[in-house]
């Protein structure tokens, strides 16, 4: 099968080597003739380490995004691996060549991403096929092309993925399925799309919770769990108020429940900096409006409160802007 990846970041290197190990044929979709550029200098290969391992690993076709011709061949399917705020942006060049016989696989962190995308690029038209996945292979991009898989090959659900909004099984999306599914690293599990919505609901919460929290007080994960008690507080209090908020998609779970596996997860992750802080100390714009701000349209939507949530949108679009405001008033 012919993949495009889309957002050559850590998930998009890492899932565009599993699949060249596993001898598709793949087209790394870059964001710039500079990445073109640089990945010529490297002649088209990726850096992996897996299980510990570093691979060497070639045989990519590359183009760049912007120079995508309407009327080339169409795109079986199209891996998107963009952080959320891109997809709209990134994908939208590509609609041409994407159509109702055409699988798109979306691997974003957060919740709302889909029907945003949806409702920008194919309101009301006939669309590919749509799979959502939620992705716990954790990948750290060390540099251009270069990245480490930390986590993922063992767990044994380690990318679970649904067909948007389809209560059986996916039909349309069953070839890019199976062959994911016999990629053995991948860990692939299949399920419908309102166990992929508690699942994502979940994630939210501990990203929620856990994200802001470091990215304000520059912690690692560890290191919030071990500080102040004011520190675990504060995420209690984000969960709980996620909680409240998102229910509906997290039946049979109490808040308490979900605080437990968010320690949990800060047990799991001790040496990590969470994404959201990489991305400020990266001066790269955050998720925030996909995590925490989706909790706000939802809560405000179900006249639910969610001022705890509301202010770490804010703390966190203050940061992102600081350097700049910083530089602007000079
Ligand atoms: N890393 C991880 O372990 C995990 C990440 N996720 C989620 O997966 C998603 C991707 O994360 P990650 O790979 O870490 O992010 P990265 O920032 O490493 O990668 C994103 C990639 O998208 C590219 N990009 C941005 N805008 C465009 C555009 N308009 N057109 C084409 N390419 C574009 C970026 O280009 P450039 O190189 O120029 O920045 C970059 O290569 C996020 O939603 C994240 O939350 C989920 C689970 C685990
Ligand atoms: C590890 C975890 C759950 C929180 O830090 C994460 O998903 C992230 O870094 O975004």
């Amino acid at each position: 099968m012919h993949f495009h990846i889309l957002g050559t970041g850590a998930v998009g290197c890492h899932i565009a080597c599993l699949l060249r190990l596993n001898n598709h044929k793949v087209t790394l979709i870059l964001r710039s003739q500079k990445a073109l550029h640089d990945f010529k200098t490297r002649n088209q290969s990726i850096s992996l380490t897996l299980k510990g391992k570093p691979l060497l690993v070639g045989g990519f076709n590359s183009m760049v995004v912007h120079s995508i011709s309407s009327q080339g061949p169409l795109i079986e399917c199209l891996i998107v691996a963009t952080k959320a705020q891109s997809v709209i942006e990134a994908v939208s060049p590509l609609k041409d060549r994407l159509t109702r016989n055409s699988t798109v696989l979306l691997l974003q962190n957060g919740m709302g991403v889909v029907e945003e995308l949806m409702d920008t690029v194919w309101y009301g038209q006939s669309h590919p096929c749509i799979l959502v996945g939620v992705n716990r292979h954790a990948t750290q991009r060390i540099s251009a092309f270069k990245v480490i898989n930390h986590f993922g090959w063992v767990h044994p659900e380690g990318l679970v993925v649904s067909e948007w909004r389809q209560t059986g099984e996916s039909k349309q999306g069953f070839p890019v399925l199976k062959s994911l599914s016999n990629i053995k690293d991948l860990q692939l599990k299949i399920v419908s799309w309102e166990n992929l919505q508690n699942r994502m609901a979940k994630k939210l919460v501990i990203n929620a919770s856990v994200n802001p929290v470091a990215t304000i007080l520059n912690l690692s994960n560890g290191e919030m769990l071990d500080g102040s008690p004011y520190t675990l507080n504060l995420i209690r209090e984000l969960c709980y108020e996620a909680y409240s908020v998102l229910e509906n998609f997290l039946p049979g779970e109490t808040a308490e429940i979900l605080f437990e596996g968010v320690v949990d997860s800060l047990r799991q992750s001790k040496s990590h900096y969470c994404s959201m802080l990489q991305d400020i100390q990266s001066e790269r714009p955050t998720e925030v409006d996909y995590i925490n701000g989706y909790i706000c349209r939802i809560g405000k939507d179900q006249d639910k409160d969610f001022k705890f949530n509301q202010a770490m949108v804010d703390f966190i679009h203050a940061k992102e802007s600081g350097k700049k405001a910083v530089e602007n008033s000079k």
